[in-house]
């Protein structure tokens, strides 16, 4: 069976990655499915394990950690979260196309590890549209957005690592580039090569 597509979708802070992952997800013609992050942070009222988060415990998480199951983890306010790898693979490997939403720092992490992914940057159309948004989301302090613009220069910066970049200047826009890249990636030759392998074998006989 094909193997599914990896999508990653990154960008930095406020670009407006939730957005445009949320409008793809309303869309009736995609099958993705969103890659499920582990944490060891108690769930909240109406959290389900296994569909908003797989709920662990610190030892539990450092196991995975030390076992190499994490294909990228960070620390944030005193509990870990990250990306475990056993979903992804048995998701791809079932045929379905798997969508991650992930912040710079560990969208290259996951790119050194399975590099075959489609990795899509989100880019603001300038900087001071970056800017407009953190200020317009309001839910950060001017000083917390001033950090966030600065860190966003370094992280423009790495957009040469990714395979696509799409400027996020309109979100309906945004979703339908983005949902063309998933049709070029799922007709890439090396994708379907065993297929193809195999008829060429054929015609060697
Ligand atoms: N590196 C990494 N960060 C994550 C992952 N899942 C969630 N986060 C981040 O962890 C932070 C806290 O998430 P959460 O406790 O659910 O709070 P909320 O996102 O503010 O509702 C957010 O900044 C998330 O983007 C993951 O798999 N890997
Ligand atoms: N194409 C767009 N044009 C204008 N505003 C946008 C656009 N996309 C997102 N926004 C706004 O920008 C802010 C940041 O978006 P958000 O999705 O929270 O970003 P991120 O997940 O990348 O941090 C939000 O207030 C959102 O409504």
């Amino acid at each position: 069976m094909k193997r599914g597509v990896l999508i990653v979708l990154s960008g930095p802070s406020g670009v407006g990655k939730g957005t445009v992952r949320k409008a793809l997800f309303e869309e009736l013609d995609i099958d993705f499915t969103y890659s499920i992050s582990m944490t060891t942070r108690r769930p909240r009222n109406g959290e389900v394990d296994g569909e908003d988060y797989f709920f662990v415990s610190h030892a539990e998480f450092e196991e995975n950690i030390a076992a190499g199951n994490m294909l990228e983890h960070a620390e944030y306010v005193g509990n870990y979260y990250g990306t475990p790898k056993s979903f992804i693979d048995k998701t791809l490997g079932q045929g379905h196309d798997v969508f991650l939403e992930i912040d710079v720092q560990g969208a290259l992490q996951v790119k050194e590890k399975m590099p075959e992914g489609a990795y899509i940057f989100l880019t603001p159309p300038d900087l001071q549209a970056l800017k407009e948004r953190l200020v317009g989301r309001g839910t950060d302090d001017p000083e917390v957005i001033d950090r966030r613009v600065a860190a966003a220069s370094s992280e423009i910066r790495m957009m040469a690592n990714y395979d696509y970049a799409v400027v996020n200047d309109e979100v309906q826009l945004a979703v339908q580039r983005i949902k063309d890249i998933v049709k070029v990636e799922r007709l890439r030759v090396n994708r379907i090569l065993p297929e193809y392998i195999a008829m060429i074998e054929e015609l060697g006989k």
